[in-house]
């Protein structure tokens, strides 16, 4: 169980850009959360912070009762566990299983422990067919797959999805919703970045908002999506169900599409 906590965290690249000021969040074991916000605003560079990737110029990374700043990206990334946004900067085996099996390997695990985590993770990611596939000859939606399930296979504590939804279909989403799920029996934290606000209200209850280098709102779906002046702020499109309920003038919280079609027959029987 670890905890993650940032505090008045703020990080420039060497190239003097200023890509994050003075964010403060964190997050409880075992919790589940989403950050959004526009291309820039900061989001990756906010998780890069949370797993070592990145030590902040300013303010302070506690992950457990380490200092980022006093771990190797290494150290950390035994407890933070971060799928790259585009896979290919990640993957550098030539078939899958061993691009899978190398995190727990490396780690130092038992080797019985390396085979049931393989397998485990493969199959939960649905690439146990692909087991002696080259990842480049699979498409990127499975690509991804392959990242998740080798940073899966570690069994951090934590674990940070970047775009997880990009390239996706029905039945990738599917896959992932079910990852989400047994990642919570696991009591596993997960902290996603996604631009799929309906894949937010279908998996996430608390939401991470940013804006220009800036944490906006830090709140649950139902507060974030009727908030008129964080989604001005951060120029955030609520979901489908959400517009529409807005326009149908129904009070604020719908975000789910029963909850639109109970809303709608209730109106209808007045
Ligand atoms: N390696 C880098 N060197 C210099 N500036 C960078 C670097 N990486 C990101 N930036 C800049 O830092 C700011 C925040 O970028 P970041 O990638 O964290 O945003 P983001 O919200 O994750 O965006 P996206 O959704 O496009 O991934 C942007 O202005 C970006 O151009």
């Amino acid at each position: 169980m670890t905890e993650l906590h940032l505090t008045n965290v703020s990080f420039s690249y060497p190239d003097g850009t200023k890509a994050l000021e003075n964010l403060t969040l964190s997050v409880a074991s075992g919790e589940r959360v989403a950050i959004v916000g526009q291309n820039g605003a900061g989001k990756t560079t906010a998780v890069k912070l949370m797993n070592g990737l990145l030590k902040p110029t300013e303010g302070t990374v506690l992950v457990g009762d380490w200092d980022t700043k006093n771990h190797t990206t290494a150290q950390v990334s035994r407890k933070v566990g971060y799928v790259f946004q585009n896979p290919d900067d990640q993957i550098f085996h030539n078939d899958v299983e061993s691009e899978v099996r190398f995190g727990p390997k490396n780690m130092g695990f038992e080797p019985e422990r390396v085979d049931a985590l393989t397998t485990w993770a493969m199959k939960l990611c649905g690439i146990s067919e692909f087991a002696e596939e080259n990842p480049y000859n699979l498409p990127y939606s499975v690509r991804k797959f392959v990242t998740i399930a080798s940073v899966l296979a570690m069994d951090s504590d934590i674990i940070i999805l970047d775009e997880p939804t990009a390239g996706q279909d029905k039945i990738g989403l599917q896959v992932l919703g079910n990852l989400l799920r047994v990642l919570e029996e696991k009591q596993k934290s997960v902290i996603t970045i996604t631009h799929d606000m309906e894949f937010v209200t279908d998996y996430f209850t608390r939401i991470i908002v940013m804006a220009n280098r800036q944490l906006v709102a830090d709140d649950n779906a139902q507060k974030v999506f009727y908030n008129t002046e964080v989604l001005e702020r951060s120029m955030l499109k609520p979901p489908a169900v959400a517009q529409m309920a807005k326009l149908l003038d129904f009070s604020p919280g719908i975000l789910s599409k029963q909850q639109l079609i109970k809303a709608i027959l209730a109106q209808r029987s007045l």
